[in-house]
């Protein structure tokens, strides 16, 4: 997250870390959300087949142990099938991690909730990005979780021509675009935390891409896959595995 700040530890509880090991080492690749106990919600393009990863529950701080923490090995991962690696804007930009085992919850460790199916924000909602991703375009990653509020860009404006234009579906949902505050590599996955009339948070976005020409652009907002357009999607996952 670039211009963010770090979250108050454990105030976002269904933000997992997934993890692959390279040379006998676990290195955070993406964001994602709890969404049940045995399952996790994250980003199609997250998941590359040739890697074995884990999922990593209930932390803060990627480089200290946290006893609240946990890290879990998938038993199966289901990418969307009309998912095309070759070119994130046709969308369908998620997938589902089935965990080994379904993790306990506690104050650190909560589930996400999803929006009603359908759901559409409104322009300018204000929402907020978490994940561990670069603190700057081509910086390091975060040690500990960061967060920002990025206001919603409806799909009006954010498929204007100077912004997003044909690129962005009706699939998706942007937030930002000021030129300061955005996602960027490694919040894949994760999730838009925005607040239903109710005040209850919901995940309303998994982030999907930013611009390839710096992850703050003006009027290149965050693009995330829109969650609510994706209900029935998740259920029948769920259900059939
Ligand atoms: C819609 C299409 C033209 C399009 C395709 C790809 C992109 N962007 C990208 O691919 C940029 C490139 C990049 C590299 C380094 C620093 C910043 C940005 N990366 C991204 O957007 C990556 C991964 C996207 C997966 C595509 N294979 N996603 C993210 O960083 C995140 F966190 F925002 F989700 C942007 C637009």
């Amino acid at each position: 997250v670039v211009n963010g700040e770090e979250a108050r530890p454990h105030s976002w509880p269904w933000q997992i870390s997934l993890q692959y090991e390279k040379d006998g080492v676990w290195r955070h690749t993406c964001g994602g959300s709890l969404i049940a106990a045995n399952w996790v919600m994250t980003a199609a393009h997250c998941i590359n087949s040739k890697f074995s990863y884990r999922v990593f529950v209930g932390k803060h701080n990627l480089v200290e142990d946290e006893a609240a923490s946990k890290a879990v090995l998938p038993e199966k991962i289901v990418v969307h099938e009309k998912w095309n690696p070759i070119f994130v804007a046709f969308g369908n930009d998620i997938a589902l991690i089935k965990l080994s085992e379904p993790v306990t919850l506690s104050d650190q460790v909560q589930l996400g909730c999803l929006p009603a199916a359908g759901t559409l924000l409104s322009n300018l909602q204000p929402c907020y990005i978490t994940g561990w991703g670069r603190l700057y375009t081509g910086g390091p990653i975060a040690d500990k979780l960061q967060q920002a509020l990025m206001p919603v860009a409806d799909h009006a404006t954010c498929s204007q021509p100077d912004w997003w234009g044909i690129a962005v579906r009706t699939t998706m949902v942007c937030a930002g675009g000021d030129g300061i505050v955005a996602g960027c590599n490694g919040d894949s996955g994760g999730p838009l935390n925005c607040q239903n009339s109710q005040g209850v948070w919901e995940v309303h976005g998994i982030a999907s891409f930013v611009s390839g020409l710096g992850c703050n652009y003006r009027k290149k907002p965050t693009v995330f896959t829109r969650v609510s357009a994706f209900n029935e999607w998740i259920d029948k996952v769920m259900m059939n595995n």
